[in-house]
């Protein structure tokens, strides 16, 4: 006999609801028939990875938590793009605003808040919006592709997390926040203000104390209106002021709500078979709005709803972390000093670290972390489980940051099974533990890809790798935690290059055999990274494989999303010629090519060209290939400099040109693009390229680690010299440390982040080290070749790789 199952209806297709599902397809697959319903078009998604779609570091795709086969896979009925519009309690159905109804046992209001909107005139105005959805991203995305200057109101996490996005998307932006202190909500003055001097830095601006009182413009906004009478412009305004529990349909229903959606400790709201879960709910006066929360909630309701024996929800202590790279913020519990508390302060102003802990009656009950928030976690079990540290010296309760890491100093031994590690993705200790020993894994990532633990923020790795040295014992390599060059290997970058080094491997199935590379074919990621290792490191003997390189870099061409290509002739320094210019007109003419477009780096793009007729256009262009295509020096920039300009004070495009002479068809982990200015009024923007030279009085600055493009990054001010001679001398130096250093595929920006600008300046000022560095680039760049011309001269790669074969 088969038993009837009972309907399930979850109202809101967000984290909170499914997460529910989720634990309750564990502890009872067969209880339930469910059914879903989504006023987003989108299957369940990672709301808090939002702030990575917008600053560029995530796709759309890459942060969704359950596909569409996973409803399907689970025989769950899901209606995306549907809104339930009335709840039918004595009738048990519900309706939505496409005239569905569908009745239900049980069924889970998870709505989720609605972002607050300051009511204030010019509100409705085109430009003025929330940031709460995949598609509230994308129009962010779209506007920064037309629009310059963004405002966002508040300064809390939501709004500096998409100030960060707008920078990176190449706006300019204002925080305006209403108080004198960011993260009022979160942070104490100090780190408050530590955190505004590094974002500032980063190049947010902060209208701070300010109260908006008016959205100015016509259709679309224009500027923004404070109370001081003061008027700040904007072409897009977001508004991050908190958010408000999305009741109506309950409210509606006569389901009691104050705010939020009363409910018990079991999740129970004032109907029978009405339960609530996330955002929407109100639990002992309390609406949260973070997921670890909402997923303890889920966690009780989920064994509730499947008869499993579960204690009361009995409310969370909140921890935050901020989702800026380059800033590392904490904060959790009572982070405020009150009576009967004591703090713990570390305060570093040379290395920009601040930590305070409130301690009350020998325990910890709040923390604020700042520049090294790796004791983060910790604490906050420490707080959770009212660990006394009566017996505790200050150095146990805050690492200095270099005793971080053992399973015993951070105390995971002690912790119970059911503690949560990982507060986005609510992965508890036992989980963890269970998969280390079952499964076999090694390393966090593997943790990552089997539990999900530290998927989201990564605020846990160090908690994870703790527990992996907790389980694993000595065997734990705690290296294992590192960042191996991609999933067919146990091997970080460092170790691969060591390994070629050491045992003198010289072609990459060679490297793959020897360091026993898991799958032995390699994949996208490591055969191109092998191929450029081997020949920065044996320049002279290393024949390059041109089947561990990507498409455009085997073709010495880009290929264009209609499949055509695109020619991209060097035009040294920008500068150029009647001749030249006829000869690339005539080959446009003769080639009927579509399109010839200047590109940002000052040259001419010959696009919509047919494989076949790549070889012979190289030939009848008879210029070096300009390497568009390639992890290469790509262009350098230049303005007219002393030679025409009345500011000038160096000749920018003489040196422009000898370094561009000087370092063509040069490999470099990530493409390479320089810039020289002739003045510092910059008009070759070298501030924003992997090296910018710029002549100023007496001399010339270097500038290094610029980027214009995804990431934006201003270049750090990396030396000055004074002669011309010395500028190609440190930019040989600073190039070939790049090369030797560098990961592949890693710019320049994320390289001098990664190993700090004072360092690379003591490498290339240091006489003797920028000789030998010198020395091994003249090697590299002595055996480099013109790729067109080796096709032009070779009928064996015309026939492999541009030739059409006609199948018949
Ligand atoms: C950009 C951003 C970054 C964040 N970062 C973090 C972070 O780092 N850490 C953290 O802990 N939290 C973060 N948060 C907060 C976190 O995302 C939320 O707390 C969490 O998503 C709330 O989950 P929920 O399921 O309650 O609500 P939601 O995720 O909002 O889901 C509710 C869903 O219900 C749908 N819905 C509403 N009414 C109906 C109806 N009548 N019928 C059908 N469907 C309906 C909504 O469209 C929505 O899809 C962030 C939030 C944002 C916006
Ligand atoms: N990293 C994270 O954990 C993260 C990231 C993004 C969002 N979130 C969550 O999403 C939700 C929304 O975030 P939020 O930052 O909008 O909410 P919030 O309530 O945390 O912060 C809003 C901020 O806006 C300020 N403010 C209020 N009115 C203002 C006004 N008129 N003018 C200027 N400033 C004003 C407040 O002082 C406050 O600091 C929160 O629950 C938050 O916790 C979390
Ligand atoms: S950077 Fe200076 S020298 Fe060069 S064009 Fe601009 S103003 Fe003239
Ligand atoms: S705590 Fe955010 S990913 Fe684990």
């Amino acid at each position: 006999m088969t038993v009837k199952k009972e309907k399930l209806v979850l109202v809101g297709n967000g984290m909170a609801g499914v997460n529910v599902v989720e634990h309750l397809l564990k502890l009872t697959p067969d209880k339930y028939e469910v059914t879903i319903f989504g006023s987003e078009p989108h299957p369940n998604y990672n709301r808090i990875l939002l702030s990575y779609v917008l600053s560029g570091e995530s796709k759309v795709e890459d942060i969704v938590i359950h596909p569409y086969e996973w409803y399907a896979n689970n025989n769950i009925t899901l209606y995306t793009n549907q809104t339930i519009t009335s709840v039918d309690t004595l009738t048990q159905t519900v309706t939505s605003d496409m005239g569905l109804t569908v009745s239900y046992d049980k069924l889970i209001l998870a709505t989720g808040s609605n972002p607050f909107m300051i009511p204030m005139p010019g509100a409705d105005k085109e430009g003025v919006m929330a940031y709460r959805t995949i598609r509230d991203c994308e129009i962010m995305i779209e506007s920064a592709k037309k629009y310059k200057k963004a405002i966002v109101i508040g300064g809390g996490l939501l709004g500096l997390e998409a100030a960060r996005g707008f920078l990176n998307l190449g706006m300019k932006v204002d925080v305006v926040h209403i108080v004198d202190t960011i993260m009022d909500r979160q942070l104490d003055r100090t780190a408050s203000k530590m955190l505004q001097g590094a974002l500032e830095e980063q190049g947010i601006n902060f209208l701070l104390e300010k109260q908006s009182v008016e959205i100015i413009g016509g259709k679309r906004v224009t500027g923004l209106k404070f109370k001081d009478g003061t008027v700040a412009e904007a072409d897009l305004i977001v508004m991050a002021v908190g958010i408000r529990p999305n009741v109506a349909l309950a409210k509606e229903s006569g389901i009691e709500c104050n705010p939020g959606i009363i409910v018990n400790d079991y999740l129970q709201t004032s109907v029978p078979n009405v339960y609530a879960v996330g955002e929407c709910a109100m639990h002992r006066g309390i609406a949260y709005g973070l997921v670890a929360p909402l997923y303890e909630q889920g966690a009780v309701l989920a064994k509730h709803l499947a008869g499993v024996e579960t204690g009361p929800y009995e409310g969370s202590i909140l921890y935050t972390k901020l989702k800026v790279s380059g800033v590392d913020v904490f904060s959790g519990g009572q982070f405020v000093e009150a009576e009967g508390t004591k703090a713990i302060r570390i305060h570093d102003e040379f290395s920009g670290v601040y930590k305070k802990v409130v301690i009350k009656d020998n325990k910890i009950i709040g923390a604020v972390l700042f520049g090294d928030t790796a004791d983060g976690t910790r604490l906050m079990q420490m707080i959770r489980e009212e660990t006394d540290i009566s017996g505790m010296g200050k150095t146990a309760i805050l690492t200095d940051g270099s005793s971080g890491g053992g399973g015993a100093a951070s105390g995971v031994a002690e912790m119970k099974d059911d503690a949560i590690i990982c507060g986005c993705n609510g992965v508890t200790k036992g989980t963890i533990c269970s998969a280390i020993k079952d499964q076999g894994l090694t390393t966090v990532d593997e943790v990552k890809n089997c539990t999900t633990a530290s998927r989201s923020c990564g605020g846990c790795k160090p908690l994870v790798s703790d527990l992996l040295a907790f389980t694993l014992g000595a065997s734990y390599d705690k290296n294992a935690a590192k960042e191996t060059i991609c999933g067919c290997t146990t091997h970080t970058r460092d170790e691969v290059v060591t390994a070629i080094r050491e045992k003198g491997l010289s072609h990459v199935r060679e490297v793959m055999n020897v360091l026993q590379w898991k799958n032995e074919e390699g994949c996208s990621k490591c055969r191109p990274a092998l191929n450029y290792y081997l020949g920065m490191i044996s320049p002279e003997t290393y024949k390059d494989d041109s089947t561990s390189r990507f498409v455009n870099e085997r073709m010495h061409a880009n290929i264009q999303k209609d499949g055509t290509y695109s020619v991209v002739p060097r035009i040294y320094g920008g500068v150029t010629n009647p001749t030249e210019l006829k000869r690339i007109a005539e080959v446009a003419e003769q080639f009927n090519v579509p399109t010839v477009k200047f590109t940002g780096g000052q040259r001419l793009d010959l696009l919509g060209v047919k494989k076949e007729d790549l070889t012979a256009m190289w030939e009848a262009l008879d210029m070096p290939s300009g390497y568009a295509y390639g992890k290469a020096l790509r262009t350098v920039k230049t303005c007219v400099g002393e030679t025409f300009c009345r500011f000038g004070t160096g000749d920018a495009m003489g040196v422009g040109i000898e370094l561009e002479k000087r370092f063509e068809r040069l490999n470099t982990p990530a493409k390479v693009k320089l810039a020289v200015s002739g003045c510092p009024r910059n008009c070759a923007e070298s501030g924003i390229k992997d090296l910018g030279v710029v002549s100023v009085d007496g001399g010339w600055e270097l500038y290094a680690g610029g980027n214009g493009g995804v990431k934006v990054r201003v270049g750090d001010l990396m030396s000055t010299v004074k002669t011309e001679a010395e500028i190609i001398e440190y930019t040989e130096a600073y190039l070939q440390y790049y090369r030797e250093t560098g990961k592949y595929g890693e710019r320049t920006s994320e390289w001098v982040h990664r190993l700090g600008i004072d360092h690379i300046r003591e490498v290339v000022e240091n006489e003797a080290e920028r000789k030998q560095l010198c020395e091994r680039m003249d090697l590299a760049l002595s055996v480099t070749k013109d790729p067109w011309k080796q096709a032009i001269d070779s009928k064996k790669i015309q026939r492999d790789l541009y030739e059409v074969v006609e199948l018949k």
